[in-house]
């Protein structure tokens, strides 16, 4: 669905059954253009995603003076890298509200050096970023803050790097340590470079990604669990050639939730047992709540057994995946607790306060902490227009409170400004009406 209305009218669904084939992974994604474009050698992307975080990325890599093509319609591209070096010293580049985008470059740009302005959204600029400029700043990088110090927008400058080992905060976002692991190459020409965490690191299945497609792409990482990171002197990137972008598993969340909540089955296509994604793992929380999950090498299928179980779960290694579970636990027998899902307030919006928000419309007790959500199910889920905050997760995971369930109905469910689900998912309504028999009006 490309126009999208300014609001989505869902009608109740009685059942949920069909197969979806996903788009591609958003993670997966923006790190493959990042590392394509850092390379020695051209690489060709197949089933990359289309969405806006996939579009800012491309754009910015554009305006770097990166090459790359599209392949006729398809999602398939070819990137052809620079080993390390930008065409273009100078540059304003707007990155949306990807922080897949904004996080990795911050740190490439600033350790390759130039004078480059990075921005975004009204949202993007209130999204920390201070403990990635830190960590950069005190090995000799120049990034300065032109708004908000701590938050975008960004100049970056050409510094002088005169550490190879470096702190990071992991606590607020992961994608800081990502950002600069996966720039550490780029440093590490003559010597080692090592990357000490400071604190808790959170949403640590991510950082298995960064390390994979550096991996494929030729460096590899000497890691002491997850306090330490080593980057080799000498090593860089080399073009694997061919990367083929796995389905995104969070995008699948929704799918396999409405399999398990109004009958099934549910079938995604694109990703499976053998994911590099840490969001495969939402089928532990579908199958603590009494889902029946099945998985291939390339698909994972979610039908219902009855009332799903309530429950009372940490969610830190799963925290997108895991607003799906809160809308969810609408179908539960009893109250369920998401705990430390702190990094939710620090997303596309306050994720917590928004959830808490739009499922008491439904009906739902909710008792919201700093860093958890408590949700007791109405005995009836009441009919309500949810807002969403310009927050693509929030438009996706209340769809699934139209369908029925075994312990209770859904109900009318109106989407306002759905056109935000294009941050990752831009044909997401025309999936999901195609599991429920079309209950868009
Ligand atoms: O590295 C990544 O691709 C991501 C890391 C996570 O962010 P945090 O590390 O900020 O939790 C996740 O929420 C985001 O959607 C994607
Ligand atoms: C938190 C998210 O995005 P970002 O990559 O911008 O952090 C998300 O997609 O849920």
């Amino acid at each position: 669905m490309k126009n999208y209305p300014r609001h989505l009218d869902l009608q109740p669904a009685m059942h949920a059954q069909g197969t979806v084939k996903l788009p591609g992974s958003k993670s997966i994604s923006n790190r493959t253009l990042l590392l394509a474009a850092i390379a020695h050698g051209t690489t060709h992307i197949s089933d990359l995603l289309a969405s806006d975080d996939t579009h800012v990325m491309l754009m910015a890599l554009q305006k770097l003076g990166i090459k790359w093509e599209q392949i006729g319609e398809s999602q398939d591209y070819i990137v052809h890298g620079t080993d390390g070096r930008l065409p273009v010293y100078h540059a304003d580049l707007f990155l949306g509200n990807a922080g897949t985008a904004i996080r990795p470059l911050t740190a490439a740009l600033a350790v390759i050096g130039g004078d480059y302005t990075l921005h975004g959204v009204a949202r993007m600029h209130e999204r920390p970023i201070g403990d990635l400029v830190d960590a950069l700043n005190a090995i000799g990088t120049r990034i300065e803050y032109t708004g908000t110090p701590g938050f975008p927008p960004l100049h970056i400058r050409r510094g002088l790097i005169q550490k190879h080992r470096m702190q990071v905060r992991g606590n607020v976002s992961s994608q800081f340590l990502t950002a600069i692991l996966m720039a550490a190459p780029l440093m590490a020409k003559e010597e080692d470079v090592t990357i000490d965490v400071v604190g808790d690191l959170i949403s640590k299945p991510y950082i298995e990604i960064t390390l994979n497609l550096m991996h494929r792409f030729g460096v590899d990482v000497v890691r002491d669990g997850w306090k330490s990171f080593t980057v080799q002197a000498g090593q860089r990137y080399l073009s694997p050639d061919t990367i083929h972008v796995e389905g995104d598993a969070s995008s699948a969340s929704y799918f396999l939730a409405a399999g398990a909540i109004a009958g099934g089955p549910v079938r995604v296509e694109g990703v499976g047992k053998d994911s590099i994604q840490g969001d495969v793992r939402f089928v532990e929380a579908l199958q603590k709540m009494g889902a029946d999950i099945t998985m291939g090498d390339n698909w994972i299928e979610a039908k219902s057994n009855g009332v799903l179980k309530a429950i009372d779960t940490d969610f830190n290694h799963i925290p997108d995946a895991a607003m799906t579970i809160a809308v969810a636990a609408l179908y539960a027998d009893g109250a369920s607790v998401l705990r430390n899902i702190g990094s939710w307030r620090v997303k596309e919006t306050d994720r917590i306060a928004a959830m808490a928000t739009e499922l008491r419309k439904l009906g739902a007790t909710v008792e919201e902490g700093e860093d958890f959500l408590r949700i007791t199910p109405p005995a009836q889920i009441q009919p309500a227009a949810i807002d969403t905050y310009d927050d693509h997760r929030m438009a996706m995971c209340f769809s699934l409170a139209s369908l029925d369930g075994a312990a209770r109905r859904g109900n009318k469910i109106r989407i306002n400004d759905p056109k935000c689900v294009a941050k990752t998912f831009p044909d997401y309504f025309t999936s999901f009406s195609s599991i429920v028999g079309n209950n868009l009006f």
